[in-house]
């Protein structure tokens, strides 16, 4: 049997810098992840298969194109047995498809004893996945295939990521975009000696994606709002495309504390306080 973890992605910052004639947005994007995470485990068999365990299994159904199985698929022909314990909320922001998607593609290289799929057909499993696959902080570029490496270890922080339930898929959020031609992050990133100084250079950076994604969904606002009224928060945005905020946290006290208090508040929200890792 082998397992892997698929941790949670959050962009900290998303600026979208142009569109490719296909489409596709380019993108600048400082991306962590937190400690909070679906699990994929495999096992040998003779035929490809999937069961989805865990909290949010009830919001997705497995079917033929499920990230896990699209994964399997690129690593070839062969067949396991795949267990998805489903944590993350689906369609949220924190890359939970993506996540699961590198996830078994490690397991089953592990599995399976094969090399991982060339660069290409990983971007084609989707935009998150080379980065989830990275699993450590970098700065992201391209339309998610660029990934450099930051200049030093990112300060120690904690994230608390609070979704208010409704599900925001991606490509409507990016068509709601007023503009396209945004501009970068600076050409050098600092190298953030504490969480407020990260926190301090992220309140000058931005995510192009939230007014639109706020104009889809509302919510988003009063969830970034509910986090950064927190104490100890020090920042809040939202992640990816949404709906999915985090609030930025230097202690662990105040960020469970935090979790703690919005559970309460919102019994109806998907709340997790999780370490940020690099
Ligand atoms: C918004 C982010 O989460 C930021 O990290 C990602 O860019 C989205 O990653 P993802 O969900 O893995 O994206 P994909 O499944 O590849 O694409 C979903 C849809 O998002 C839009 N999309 C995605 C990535 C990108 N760079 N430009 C886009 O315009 C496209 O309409 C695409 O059809
Ligand atoms: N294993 C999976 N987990 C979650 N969603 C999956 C999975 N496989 C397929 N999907 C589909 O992919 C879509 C996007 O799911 P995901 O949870 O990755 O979105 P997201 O968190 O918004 O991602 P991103 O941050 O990359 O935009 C959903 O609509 C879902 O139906």
């Amino acid at each position: 049997m082998t397992e892997a973890f698929a941790r949670a992605k959050i962009n900290l910052t998303l600026h979208v810098t142009g569109q490719r004639p296909d489409g596709y947005h380019l993108l600048d994007s400082l991306v962590v992840f937190a400690d909070v995470g679906d699990r994929v485990r495999t096992e040998p068999a003779e035929a490809l298969s999937l069961a989805i365990t865990g909290p949010q299994a009830v919001n997705l159904p497995v079917s033929d194109d499920n990230l896990v199985l699209r994964a399997a698929r690129a690593m070839g022909g062969q067949g396991a047995r795949i267990t998805l314990e489903k944590h993350l909320p689906v369609a949220s922001g924190i890359g939970g498809g993506s996540a699961d998607a590198a996830a078994t593609l490690k397991a089953l290289a592990e599995l399976w004893q094969r090399p991982l799929p060339e660069a290409a057909a990983v971007l084609r499993l989707g935009a998150d996945v080379p980065v989830c696959l990275e699993g450590r902080a970098v700065r992201m570029a391209g339309v998610g295939e660029i990934l450099e490496p930051l200049a030093g270890p990112l300060p120690p922080a904690w994230l608390v990521l609070a979704n208010p339930g409704v599900s925001v898929p991606t490509p409507p959020v990016f068509k709601a975009l007023a503009r396209r031609d945004n501009p970068p992050m600076p050409e050098r990133l600092p190298d953030w000696g504490s969480a407020d100084e990260l926190a301090a250079f992220l309140a000058a950076m931005r995510n192009d994606l939230e007014a639109p994604a706020i104009a889809l969904a509302p919510e988003v606002a009063e969830t970034r709002a509910a986090l950064a009224a927190e104490p100890g928060c020090l920042i809040a945005r939202m992640s990816g495309s949404g709906a999915t905020c985090f609030g930025l946290f230097a202690e662990e006290r105040p960020a469970r504390a935090a979790a703690e208090a919005l559970r309460a508040a919102h019994p109806g929200w998907w709340i997790e306080p999780a370490r940020m890792a690099g």
